[in-house]
């Protein structure tokens, strides 16, 4: 239904594709297809960001300037302070529901995917090869910077150089981690941040840049898709739900050729799904008992997939130490009581603390641990200055390629995505490595001098410790959220675990595709926005390589 602030949609207009979520993975293949001649919509449900984009949210202190809360490095943590009109309400996880998605919110983390990040979980035609000229690309629009303020110089560094220098004195050894992607196996770093003149940058300062000096191109912010219209197989549409503002109806897409991109995130992507009837028949039942079932598409055509299985995130967990060295910046502060002098740096040249990322994150160390079933497991630690006291470091291990534990999420009645199986230490063999590369930093860190561990204290052992904390999302979790569209050669619907193909088309359907973290098989090493990025791009070319669908 049109409401009185939403727009209708013209019934003779049609685009070439219609893309929905402007997120990672959703804004570089709207580049890339508009690029490429055709007419493309871009939907996002949530408000602009960026200043650049015409977001407005800030403190007080950037009123008078373009930029807001979005593109001040120092910044990015205020999610967690005040999610409201940011955070998606229909997901139970942290997510970004504004232009520009996680990419908005996120801390900025930026990394060249280590080559068995692709080969480990990836099928035929996205291995590390196949990915070499996507994450070029990728790179040099987006090259990232370990050195975000911009007189290059690294401000409070005291605690990486604590830490920094204590995996060096044990053995692990320096690298630039971006051009060194493969060397992850004891060695540590500066963070790598999408970060560019002094601001986030990223896909919404570069891909969206381009994708909107077209005429082809077309951003309808404030919109929420509700599912798709199709035939069978064949998409002919895109329903839109009027939630105050943006657009309602129904917008199509170029009869015959046109196609639809999902791009509305690990949960926002299935929920589509669902609505569109497309999943398991447990799920299609939920959305048939909801507000929708009136109008849903008849059981005879739904299309049985494995929808919201496989799902997986980084499992986290926090280790705390600290160090008398180590100085605290109270980034939170900076949102209503910031120290001027550093405000008036970063407004005047882009300089200081706030060009960095809260709460101050480094180093990064990585480790790979063999499990006793001969998987090779992946660790990324990150630390943070931030803690129980104001010389505590949190540092927070992930475990990525090369898990092997899975989840689940689902939808309830009222609509909404949640996390009803956690994906976290399910496997034996991921809980030991665990184990095993917590112990690895505490004997590299056995020698450092005025090093206390806060958590865990020293009469508990490392199993006893992971042991000890839940393995739910508001304890483990990392907002890395993948897999629950998964990308194979198994169709699920003939019992395999894809949802969708090599191309990124759901099965049983001829012009639907998903392009966001949903399609990723297995987790990769890092933060994974900028993998999310590179398979974007490489969606994009396979995609423009397809015939058209057969009429
Ligand atoms: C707080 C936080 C911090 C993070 N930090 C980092 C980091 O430092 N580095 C890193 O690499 N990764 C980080 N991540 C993860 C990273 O941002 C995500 O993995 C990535 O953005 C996922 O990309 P995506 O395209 O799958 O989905 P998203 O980026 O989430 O984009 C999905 C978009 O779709 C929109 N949408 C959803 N449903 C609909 C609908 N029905 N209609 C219209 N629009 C819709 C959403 O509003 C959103 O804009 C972080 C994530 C969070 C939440």
């Amino acid at each position: 239904q049109t409401g009185s602030a939403c727009s209708s949609v013209s019934s003779d207009q049609a685009f070439d594709y219609i893309v929905i979520g402007s997120g990672a993975g959703g804004i570089p293949i709207a580049d890339r297809l508009s690029e490429a001649g055709h007419t493309v919509l871009l939907v996002e449900k949530g408000p602009a960001s960026s200043g650049r984009w015409g977001g407005t949210m800030k403190p007080k202190w950037l009123d008078g300037t373009n930029l807001t809360r979005f593109d001040v490095p120092g910044l990015c943590n205020q999610i967690w302070a005040d999610p409201v009109g940011v955070s998606c309400t229909d997901v139970d996880q942290m997510a970004g529901c504004v232009l520009g998605g996680g990419t908005a919110v996120n801390a900025g983390l930026w990394w060249k995917p280590h080559p068995a990040d692709w080969d480990t979980n990836f099928p035929t035609g996205w291995q590390s090869q196949d990915l070499l000229e996507a994450t070029n690309r990728v790179f040099a629009r987006i090259p990232g910077t370990t050195h975000p303020s911009m007189d290059g110089n690294r401000y409070l560094s005291q605690g990486f150089d604590m830490l920094g220098g204590s995996l060096d004195k044990a053995g692990w050894k320096y690298v630039v981690a971006n051009e060194h992607p493969e060397e992850k196996n004891r060695t540590y770093g500066h963070s790598t941040f999408m970060y560019s003149f002094g601001e986030r940058g990223g896909p919404l300062a570069t891909y969206l840049v381009s994708a909107s000096s077209r005429k082809t191109f077309t951003l309808w912010t404030h919109t929420v898709a509700k599912r798709v219209v199709r035939t069978g197989g064949h998409v002919t549409g895109v329903e839109l739900e009027c939630n105050g503002a943006g657009h309602a109806g129904v917008v199509s897409v170029t009869p015959k050729t046109g196609r639809v991109i999902l791009a509305a995130g690990a949960f926002g992507s299935p929920k589509l799904l669902f609505r569109s009837g497309i999943g398991p028949t447990d799920q299609l039942n939920i959305v048939k008992n909801t507000t929708d079932g009136p109008t849903m598409i008849g059981s005879e055509s739904w299309i049985t997939l494995p929808v919201g299985y496989n799902l997986n995130d980084h499992v986290g967990t926090d280790v705390e130490i600290s160090h008398p060295d180590v100085v605290f910046y109270d980034y939170y502060g900076a949102w209503n009581a910031p120290i001027l002098s550093d405000t008036e740096t970063y407004l005047n040249n882009r300089t200081g603390p706030l060009a960095q990322a809260a709460p101050n994150i480094g180093p990064i160390f990585w480790e790979i641990i063999k499990g006793a079933d001969g998987v090779d497991r992946h660790f990324h630690w990150q630390a943070r200055v931030e803690g129980a006291l104001n010389t505590s470091m949190t540092v927070t291990q992930y475990l990525g390629t090369g898990s092997k534990s899975r989840g689940r999420m689902t939808i309830t009645r009222q609509l909404n995505t949640i996390v009803s199986t956690p994906p976290y230490l399910r496997d034996e063999n991921d809980k030991k490595a665990v184990v095993q590369s917590l112990i690895s930093l505490q004997e590299s860190l056995s020698g450092v001098e005025g090093l206390t561990w806060i958590t865990p204290k020293a009469n508990v052992t490392a199993e006893q410790f992971i042991n000890s904390i839940p393995a739910i999302p508001s304890r483990r979790g990392s907002n890395h959220w993948i897999g629950t569209a998964k990308m194979g050669t198994d169709d699920g619907r003939a019992g395999g675990t894809a949802v969708v193909d090599l191309n990124l088309l759901v099965y049983g359907t001829d012009n639907l595709f998903v392009v966001d973290a949903s399609i990723i098989p297995g987790m990769v090493t890092a933060n994974p926005s900028a993998a999310i990025v590179i398979l974007s791009e490489h969606a994009a070319t396979k995609i423009l390589a397809l015939p058209p669908p057969a009429s």
